[in-house]
């Protein structure tokens, strides 16, 4: 990758599939060493798009530049500074650990004199050095997922491809693998692309895109996604909602109505404005509760679905995804 040059770099990028405009002419950047989160529902095209950039499937129209190279006249370049780790496994359950690494690294022409000491280094930043000699088909699920991350890892790729890393992984597993992945990003200054299903992940990105019909409809860090929605959702708890509904109009300009046996309303910095609440109100409060736009209501607002219902696709991206791997 050119020194300071996008790690991805994708402008007027589009295909069709006879009728089908899956990708619609688009357009974002990728910075070196940025977390960056891809979500969209269903048939959005996030999978055709990211076929295009690991180079599986040949774009209609536009350009993408990874790491520095072209996805279609620069495609074996692109291919040694990808790694990808999808959810399908491609492990090989009746060989070690370090064997299946071993494959990989011959696959990918990692010089046999760099091969043992990366090996290690990836081996260990996931945790399963010691559990090398083992066969794979003993790994539980988490160790899996791991082994895929350090094999994606192991030709020092410049850009990793991780579609939905953690999906279906234990609360526990789900945070050690994020750990890696941090880990990753600081040691290695690594490009991850990444796609997910859960919320909570997304806020770890640096930033997201949204993608729905073809096109990105937002891209942002999540702070900003979420300060676009707009205002916090302040409820209290009080002696006499008809008087406090009142006051806050009176006091602060602000309308507010009695929602789920509590007086609602919405205001800009919700958790700064609760002190002038208490203090200015003249209505005893019993309770409040100040909430923040989600993730969630950002896709909701962008895509008019909610993430958890975008979820059911991503079986058959991945399987779309290890189909044109295998061509
Ligand atoms: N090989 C193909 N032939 C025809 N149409 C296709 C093909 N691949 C994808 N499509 C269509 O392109 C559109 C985008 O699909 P894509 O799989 O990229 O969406 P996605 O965002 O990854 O969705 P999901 O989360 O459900 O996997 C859909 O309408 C899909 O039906």
């Amino acid at each position: 990758m050119p020194d300071g040059g996008p790690a991805v770099e994708v402008d007027g990028l589009s295909k069709t599939f006879g009728d089908v405009e899956a990708v619609r002419g688009i357009e974002f950047t990728v910075r070196p060493g940025e977390i960056f989160g891809f979500l969209g529902p269903n048939g959005a095209g996030k999978s055709t798009t990211i076929s295009m950039l690991c180079t599986l499937l040949r774009p209609t129209g536009g350009r993408a530049l990874v790491a520095g190279h072209d996805v279609v006249r620069e495609r074996d370049d692109v291919r040694r500074n990808i790694g990808l780790v999808f959810q399908d496994t491609t492990l090989d359950g009746y060989l070690t650990g370090e064997q299946n690494l071993r494959f990989h690294a011959e696959l990918y022409g990692v010089p046999r004199s760099v091969m043992r000491e990366r090996m290690r280094q990836v081996l260990e930043m996931v945790g399963l050095w010691d559990r090398r000699r083992d066969l794979v088909q003993t790994y539980s699920g988490g160790m899996k997922r791991r082994l895929e991350i350090a094999r994606g890892l192991l030709h020092s790729p410049r850009v990793l491809f991780l579609d939905e890393p953690t999906v279906g992984l234990d609360p526990q597993t789900r945070a050690s693998i994020w750990d890696y992945i941090r880990q990753l990003q600081a040691a290695e200054e690594i490009t991850i692309f990444m796609t997910t299903h859960y919320m909570d992940e997304a806020e770890f990105c640096d930033r997201i895109a949204i993608m729905d019909q073809g096109t990105i409809v937002a891209l942002d860090t999540p702070e900003a996604l979420k300060a676009g929605i707009g205002e916090d959702r302040v409820r209290i708890e009080t002696t006499d909602d008809e008087a406090a509904i009142a006051a806050i109009r009176e006091r602060f300009g602000l309308e507010a109505g009695v929602s789920e046996g509590a007086v609602a309303f919405s205001v800009a910095s919700g958790e700064a404005f609760v002190p002038r609440l208490f203090a200015e109100l003249g209505v005893p409060i019993r309770s409040v509760h100040v909430s923040r736009p989600s993730l969630d209501d950002v896709f909701m607002s962008f895509t008019g679905t909610t993430i958890r219902d975008a979820e059911a696709g991503a079986g058959d991206r991945n399987r779309a995804v290890m189909r044109a791997m295998r061509r």
